[in-house]
């Protein structure tokens, strides 16, 4: 959780998240958008990825802010 909310913190975007009973819920979306899914929140969710599972982001669809598409990808 601190590695994740230093990274969200250097990117001054900041994720809604409840721990409880060992399970972290981490919910992304954009408030200065309205709520909705930006480049932001698949770039934070690929950090996300890569420090929980080895994995990050290898293909992303853009269209304007709204990002349409993520694919993963395992580190080596
Ligand atoms: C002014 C400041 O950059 C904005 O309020 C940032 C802060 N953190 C944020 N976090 C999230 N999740 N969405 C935002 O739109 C957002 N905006």
């Amino acid at each position: 959780m601190c590695r994740i909310g230093t990274v969200a913190d250097e990117m001054d975007h900041h994720p809604e998240w409840t721990l409880r009973e060992g399970e972290l819920e981490i919910r992304l979306s954009t408030h200065d958008i309205g709520n909705r899914i930006s480049l932001k929140d698949y770039v934070l969710a690929s950090w996300v990825e890569t420090v929980l599972h080895g994995k990050e982001i290898s293909t992303l669809v853009v269209d304007g802010w709204n990002a349409k598409g993520i694919q993963l990808e395992e580190l080596n």
